[in-house]
């Protein structure tokens, strides 16, 4: 009886799980699984007459980054995997909503949104109060690395210990979890974005010729690598505009340019994982040995990061099936399972 009934509130819930990410948002609706992901960006009218109208939203807008007319410009409203602009994210949550539920106005669900585990009092109120004026009934916290760790299919509410890495677009978050709380987390605002600027930033810096972030990242997801591999040497041609004559040009670059590019924030990444590992109490330390780390988030997508991390640590390391889809599983599976919300929740 219970599975029935509980099969018909599934189809008929209007409830959705979000990760509301730096680089992608991804919507999970209950019964459902994952039914969008789109880049968070939103390109809104900045001339005086359509102020602040969105033009688009998602795929759409991201497509218009650095390439929009003088009267529209294209906001990323996330950044460091918080809302830095609160108009615009609330736009943009709206969007999701109603486009995951054919655009009906009248519903409002109840949302579980998953947060970075370092956010500030300030910062999850800025959250909650976006996706309530977006028409939210109920909004619920979970932390992103509890979500991923979910997702993953981590056990975690056994007494043994599971360390997560997620790496986003604007966050790191290293969390070790047992009994379905976190032990310990640190969230480095460190991750994808800031590889795509250090990119950007070298081949500024080396061959005068300026490059978008679209392009930068593009790089990073073609040729990065995070380890030295001298015998499989890879290249791409690279289009930008040269900053001396001002004319669009092309160049060749090669993967262990970039990997040197984006060392500073590999390093950073590796660093956090070693302080997390040595402030895990022994107990929980005996655990990590054996279970290893899981890698979840697109920048676990970053080319040999796993090798690094596994020789820098002398851990196994996996990366999770779908690392992009993890945190919105998780967060899918704790809207599903009151039993695990209750446990996982925070205020
Ligand atoms: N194949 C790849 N190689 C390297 N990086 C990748 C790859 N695919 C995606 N990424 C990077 O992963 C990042 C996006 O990951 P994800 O969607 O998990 O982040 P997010 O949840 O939006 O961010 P955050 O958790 O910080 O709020 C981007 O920086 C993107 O460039």
């Amino acid at each position: 009886m219970n599975i029935i009934a509980n099969a018909i509130l599934g189809l008929f819930s209007n409830d959705l799980a979000i990760d509301l990410g730096t680089a992608n948002t991804l919507v999970f609706v209950k019964g459902k699984g994952v039914v969008l992901s789109e880049p968070s960006v939103v390109a809104v009218y900045t001339d005086t007459r359509h102020k602040n109208r969105v033009r688009a939203v998602g795929a759409e807008a991201k497509q218009m980054l650095g390439r929009t007319p003088g009267n529209i410009t294209a906001i990323r409203p996330m950044q460091d995997g918080v809302i830095a602009d609160f108009a615009v994210a609330e736009a943009m949550i709206r969007y999701f909503i109603q486009k995951v539920h054919n655009r009906r106005k009248f519903i409002r669900p109840r949302i579980i949104i998953a947060v970075p585990s370092g956010i500030t009092e300030v910062e999850k109120r800025a959250v909650k109060d976006s996706a309530e004026r977006a028409g939210a009934r109920e909004v619920l916290l979970l932390e992103e690395p509890m979500a991923a760790a979910i997702g993953a299919g981590l056990p975690i509410s056994e007494p043994t210990c599971n360390m997560v890495v997620d790496i986003g677009g604007g966050t790191t978050e290293v969390a070790v979890i047992s009994l379905g709380g976190i032990v310990y987390s640190r969230s480095l605002r460190v991750a994808g974005d800031k590889m795509d600027a250090a990119i950007a930033q070298y081949i500024k810096r080396k061959y005068n010729l300026l490059v978008g972030e679209r392009t930068a990242e593009m790089i990073k997801m073609t040729i990065g690598n995070a380890y030295p591999d001298e015998d499989n040497v890879e290249t791409i041609e690279v289009k930008g505009r040269d900053l001396v004559s001002g004319i669009p040009k092309i160049l060749a670059i090669d993967s262990e340019e970039i990997r040197l590019a984006i060392s500073e924030q590999i390093d950073a990444i590796v660093e956090t994982v070693k302080i997390a590992l040595e402030q895990t109490p022994p107990e929980l330390a005996a655990d990590i040995v054996d279970r290893g780390i899981v890698l979840t988030g697109g920048g676990a997508l970053l080319k040999n990061l796993d090798k690094l991390l596994r020789e820098e640590s002398g851990l196994p390391i996996t990366v999770a099936e779908n690392p992009l889809t993890t945190v919105a599983v998780g967060s899918g599976m704790a809207l599903d399972n009151i039993d695990i919300l209750k446990q996982v929740m925070i205020t």
